[in-house]
């Protein structure tokens, strides 16, 4: 059944099987939900019917209700769009009276009215459900599956409610039915973290009755539910159950032990709190109270900038994979199977690491066995370190290690799929070397982050198949892989680097050649606006306070202590000529490296570091700064300027969406919410902002423009608004709009 729908066929034994469709994850669209409703209500009216399996197609349960559907109530603010079936359809026409039935013990007389209503409309309801779930099963895919009177799973399926990542709670009833069939702590837990889990886990915790494989799963399921309609396996409505839920007590005070913590690391998510107010409302006045606690709390929460932001970035990053002329003209993507890395420093261990993980083999070369050896041991603290943290079992790091080759020459070049060459000087010899070497079908891909590709291609007969590789340190861990294309890459190898980097499990992004490329090109204003701010008489520590607060995982001070001073040294002259008169240059960083501060690498920075202990600040450090203040010819005597909260991040991040226009302008991303992927996964621009542009969008074109003005009045070019933020500005439109606005990305989806 490939056709979006929902069908229902009823064997001979009395079973129907009710499957949705809808390709490639079977989310649950409105039609499938009308699709649902009609084919239950047909099943509980039909003689020869005795129980129901309910299942999805394609090897899949469901991937949620339709994501869709939350941007559309975003486009137009009218909450009515949004199924309303947590108790129609879930409740009452699947799991049954019984549910209802309960309140009659265990609701408060505020809420009698409904109950008498919904006992009425669950009459229907006569026959059992059983889930038969393979795939997945997220969001109100599980929520559907919680409704049904047993789950049925293969032991892989992934199982979870990962609503509060979209910014929103679950609406079908997961806030009520998760804690009665796994215990409050768990499902806490499993909302709160948006963590997936594995059927077979789902078992041990009481989620999932029984595990089978994928060729049984329809036999086992049909048996079950004919055991429920015979009653020789019990007939359980998880709504109604209270085996699993603690006392009153207990239960208030996880809720708010859980409440404080959410708060404490997500501070600007209120669907944390929300969630588990919603758990509460079920637990002190029931299971059906919680329905409908969850259900108001769903229509109000939907509408926040956090859900609309959010809903925003999981689009965003879907778009990634649509890149014109490479993803949409019938290219198939090659077989990589084996990769080269060329030098085993920092980057490229963290490169191979990521490689062999995801089961890819890797030829590590370097120049002689010290750095061999050196690569090689990095590579395996590397997973040893992601053992510590418990994601890596001993079995896998030592598989991964059996995936991985040291050499010192190139004859195992002959059969690699791709060379990544880390960042190292000599790229262009090295390339001349290996293209000769390399089956004509290797991608020759450079890990630079500043680099011109053009130069570095410019000696080879193999601009084709040239291409940036750009990971972000360190490279295992972090999720962007920044794709560089020339106007000489063929589209094969970008479609093939974009497929390698999915299996790596990383986030394509295909941006243009230039320098510093989307992503460092779009952040070099940061760090000097933060040096602007300072050498102005700011605070450091105030500024990194003032822009963590704003939502970034640190200042930008600690930022660069984190990631040394080396690099920033050798891209300064880079920067300054290529984007001449709009950098502000001091030299600060020269100075800090002259008093011996290196940054977090030898402990000593803007902070002083000591291992186990938060970083500190360095009073000595105002001598260093005194100096650089002067040299900037900002001299120590005048008076530091008075700068609101506010206006420290408008200095810094307008000068940011400042350069962003320029990238979007020069076509350097395929489209403007490629920069806010970019954003979020390589600078870490809170994801609850839906990225860079978008946050900007939120603020207004002619707002930001107004005051860029402002700034350069009073400090300079480094602040003069770009042509593309002018006009965006002078015509009150969104900086989205040179591309796909979001409204159009809608319609073409909807
Ligand atoms: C009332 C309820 O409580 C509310 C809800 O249910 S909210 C929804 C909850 N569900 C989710 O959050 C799941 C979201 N989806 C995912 O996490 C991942 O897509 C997945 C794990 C299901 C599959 O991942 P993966 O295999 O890498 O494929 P991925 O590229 O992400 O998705 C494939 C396609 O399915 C779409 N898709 C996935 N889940 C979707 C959903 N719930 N609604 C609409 N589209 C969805 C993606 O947009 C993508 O479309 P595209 O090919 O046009 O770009």
């Amino acid at each position: 059944m490939a056709r979006a729908g929902v069908v229902m066929e009823v064997g001979s034994d009395g079973v129907a099987v009710i499957t949705m469709s809808n390709p490639p994850v079977n989310a649950l669209a409105l039609s499938i939900i009308a699709g649902l409703k009609e084919k239950y209500m047909e099943a509980m009216k039909r003689n020869d019917v005795k129980a129901i399996v309910l299942t999805g197609d394609g090897g899949k349960f469901s991937g949620g209700l339709d994501i869709n559907v939350f941007a559309k109530v975003h486009m137009t603010g009218d909450v009515s769009i949004l199924p309303d079936d947590s108790i129609n359809l879930l409740a009452s026409t699947i799991e049954g009276p019984n549910s209802a039935i309960t309140l009659y013990y265990n609701i408060s007389f505020k809420f009698y009215n409904q109950l008498n209503f919904r006992v009425l409309l669950s009459s229907d309801a006569n026959k059992p459900s059983v889930a038969a779930i393979q795939g997945l099963a997220l969001g109100g895919g599980l929520e559907l599956a919680m409704c049904c009177h047993a789950r049925i799973s293969t032991p892989d399926a992934q199982l979870g409610l990962p609503e509060l990542t979209l910014g929103v709670i679950p609406g079908f009833g997961g806030t009520q039915r998760l804690p009665r069939l796994v215990g409050l702590s768990k499902a806490v837990e499993i909302m709160l973290l948006s963590k997936s889990i594995r059927a077979k886990e789902g078992m041990e915790y009481g989620l999932v009755d029984a595990t089978t494989s994928p060729e049984n799963l329809l036999i086992v399921s049909r048996r079950w539910a004919l055991g429920i309609a015979d009653r020789s396996k019990p007939w359980i409505s998880s709504l109604k159950r209270t085996d699993k839920l603690t006392s009153l007590s207990e239960a208030r005070k996880i809720l708010h032990v859980s409440g404080k913590h959410a708060k404490k690391i997500a501070p600007n998510m209120p669907q944390n709190q929300v969630c588990l107010d919603a758990i509460e409302e079920g637990i002190v006045f029931g299971g059906y109270a919680g329905l409908l606690k969850e259900s108001r709390l769903f229509k109000e929460i939907i509408l926040t900038t956090t859900a609309r932001s959010l809903v925003h970035a999981f689009f965003a990053e879907r778009a990634t994979s649509k890149v014109p002329n490479v993803s949409d003209v019938g290219l198939k993507s090659s077989h990589i199977r084996k990769v080269a890395v060329i030098g085993g420093g920092l980057m490229g261990s963290g490169i191979a690491t990521a490689l062999i993980l995801n089961g890819l083999l890797v030829i590590l070369k370097e120049i002689d066995s010290t750095l061999l050896q050196q690569g090689i041991k990095t590579i395996t603290a590397n997973l040893e370190g992601l053992m510590k943290k418990g994601s890596l079992t001993l079995d896998k790091k030592n598989e991964a290690l059996t995936l991985l080759k040291g050499v010192l020459d190139y004859s195992e070049f002959k059969e690699v799929d791709m060379a990544v060459i880390e960042k190292v000087p000599l790229k262009q010899s090295i390339f001349n070397e290996i293209e000769n070497i390399c089956p004509r079908h290797c991608i020759l891909a450079t890990n630079t982050s500043t680099i011109d590709l053009n130069i570095v291609g410019e000696r080879t007969k193999s601009q084709d198949r040239i291409v940036g590789a750009h990971f972000f340190s360190p490279a295992y861990v972090m999720p962007l892989l920044e794709i560089v294309r020339t106007e000489k890459t063929s589209p094969q190898v970008i479609l093939d680097l974009m497929t390698v980097g999915k299996i790596i499990k990383k986030v394509p992004v295909v941006v243009g050649n230039c320098t510093g490329f989307a992503v460092n090109r779009t952040f070099f204003p940061y760090n000097q606006a933060a040096h602007m701010l300072l050498h102005l008489g700011v605070d450091l520590y105030r500024i990194d306070r003032v822009i963590s607060n704003f939502g970034m995982p640190m200042g930008p001070f600690q930022l660069q202590d984190v990631s040394g001073f080396g690099v920033a040294l050798a891209v300064k002259p880079i920067f300054a000529s290529s984007f001449e008169g709009r950098t502000f240059e001091t030299d600060l960083l020269e100075l800090m490296v002259q008093s011996g501060r290196n940054g977090k690498a030898n402990g000593k920075g803007y902070y002083l570091y000591q291992s186990g202990s938060k970083p500190k600040p360095d009073p000595s450090i105002q001598t260093v700064i005194d100096e650089s203040r002067k040299r900037a010819l900002i001299t120590s005597g005048v008076k530091p300027v008075s700068v609101s909260d506010q206006e420290i991040v408008e200095m810094i991040f307008f000068p940011v969406v400042n350069e962003a226009c320029r990238v979007m302008d020069e076509g350097v991303v395929v489209r403007a919410s490629d920069i806010d992927v970019a954003s979020i996964l390589g600078m870490g621009f809170p994801k609850y902002r839906g990225g860079l542009v978008f946050w900007a969008d939120t603020i207004g074109s002619s707002y930001i423009y107004s005051k860029l003005k402002k700034f350069e009045d009073a400090y300079g070019r480094f602040f003069t608004p770009s042509k593309y933020l002018e006009e965006r500005a002078a015509n009150g439109l969104p900086l989205s709009s040179a591309n796909s606005t979001p409204s159009q990305a809608l319609q073409a989806r909807l």
